[in-house]
């Protein structure tokens, strides 16, 4: 889509996604449906997860085992196997109820996420031959295709963990088998897990792209703007505000990317665009407050960037090189799709 920020005038409505290439429709159908099944039938639910596969977290740290050729892995278990570690480490076996649905998997076994912070870490990682990792660790061990599952896992149970009471009466909520929703005993609120949308813009000046980087980086890291939605806000007013404010120039048009759920450090739902400003008024006034430092980068600068790989080690006394963030980042994503289009161009 490439939308004017200033009017309703859309340039192209319609764009065509390929969204899951050439997936099995109808198993993927019956398992989204068994999915929302479990969802809403707490008994479906409980029964699937008798037989289902669960990923152990320690207080939000995903388990995780290493191959023989050094590659990490997610560390599915059967439920029968939790019940067995809880058994031999005195735990109840009920806790495995705690668990939250996360999916399903290709051969239709349900997916849960159990956090067993009350265990002691180093017995399960024994008993599993596992390692609980940092999160933000392990996005750099893990295959690009599991982390969309980890993320999920790890955030649904945090806001099961920090959303236990109503905030209307302060009254203890009580979650569905499924963990997809808590509801207020006595006033009968429900409330659903959240995320707070987010866009990232890469702003480009159409010969240049802008990125930017805030104190709290680790160095060198420069990545493209960033800002919540503010309530009523649309997309579009998201983007056009937080360029804006974060560094003085007026959006001309721009293009939805593509989107992703980013657990740091709270859920938030990203949605990704390329953003165009004149050439004309380019010059950046930045916001001292938010950022650090924003820069135009050239082609040949940004593909650099791109080559770096994550907390470079440079020479003594050198100023630590410009990198991008990693490819399970999105912001990585929108600089190597504006690198490719300017080769093209
Ligand atoms: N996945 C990726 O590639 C990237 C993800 N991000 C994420 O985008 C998010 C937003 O970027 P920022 O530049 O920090 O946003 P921002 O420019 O909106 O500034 C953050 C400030 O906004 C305020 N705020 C308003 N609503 C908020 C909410 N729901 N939660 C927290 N703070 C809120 C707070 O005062 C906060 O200090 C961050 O969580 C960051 O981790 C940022 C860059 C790359
Ligand atoms: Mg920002």
């Amino acid at each position: 889509m490439v939308m004017h920020c200033c009017s309703s005038m859309v340039r192209s409505p319609f764009r065509s996604l390929q969204l899951f290439g050439s997936r099995d429709c109808s198993s993927y159908v019956s398992r989204m449906r068994y999915l929302m099944r479990l969802k809403e039938d707490d008994e479906a639910c409980r029964t699937a997860l008798q037989s289902g596969n669960v990923l152990l977290y320690h207080k939000l740290e995903p388990l995780l085992t290493q191959t023989q050729k050094g590659m990490y892995h997610l560390h599915m278990l059967q439920a029968t196997d939790v019940k067995g570690i809880l058994g031999k480490l005195g735990k109840d076996e009920q806790l495995l109820n705690t668990s939250v649905l996360i999916g399903c998997s290709d051969n239709d076994a349900a997916q849960f996420s159990l956090d067993v912070g009350s265990l002691e870490k180093a017995a399960v990682e024994e008993m599993c031959g596992g390692v609980f990792v940092d999160l933000r660790k392990a996005f750099f061990l893990l295959k690009e295709k599991d982390t969309p599952l980890v993320t999920k896992g790890q955030a649904l149970l945090r806001w099961h963990q920090t959303h236990a009471y109503c905030s209307a009466t302060g009254e203890p909520t009580q979650r569905n088998q499924a963990g997809s929703q808590r509801v207020s005993p006595t006033n009968g609120a429900t409330y659903y897990p959240q995320m707070a949308p987010v866009v990232i813009v890469l702003v480009s000046d159409g010969k240049r792209c802008l990125l930017a980087r805030q104190s709290t980086f680790p160095e060198g890291m420069y990545s493209a703007l960033a800002g919540f939605c503010d309530m009523g806000e649309t997309i579009e007013e998201t983007l056009r505000r937080e360029v804006a404010e974060e560094v003085g120039l007026e959006v001309e048009s721009l293009q939805y990317s593509s989107s992703q759920h980013w657990p740091f450090p709270q859920s938030s739902f990203m949605v990704a665009c390329h953003a165009t400003v004149s050439s004309d008024n380019a010059e950046v006034n930045l916001n001292g407050v938010e950022l650090e430092d924003a820069r135009w980068f050239t082609l040949e600068e940004t593909e650099d960037a791109l080559k770096k790989k994550a907390f470079p080690q440079g020479a003594k006394g050198e100023p630590t090189a410009i990198w991008v963030p990693p490819r399970y980042a999105i912001a990585n994503k929108l600089i190597r799709e504006w690198a490719i289009q300017q080769k093209k161009s």
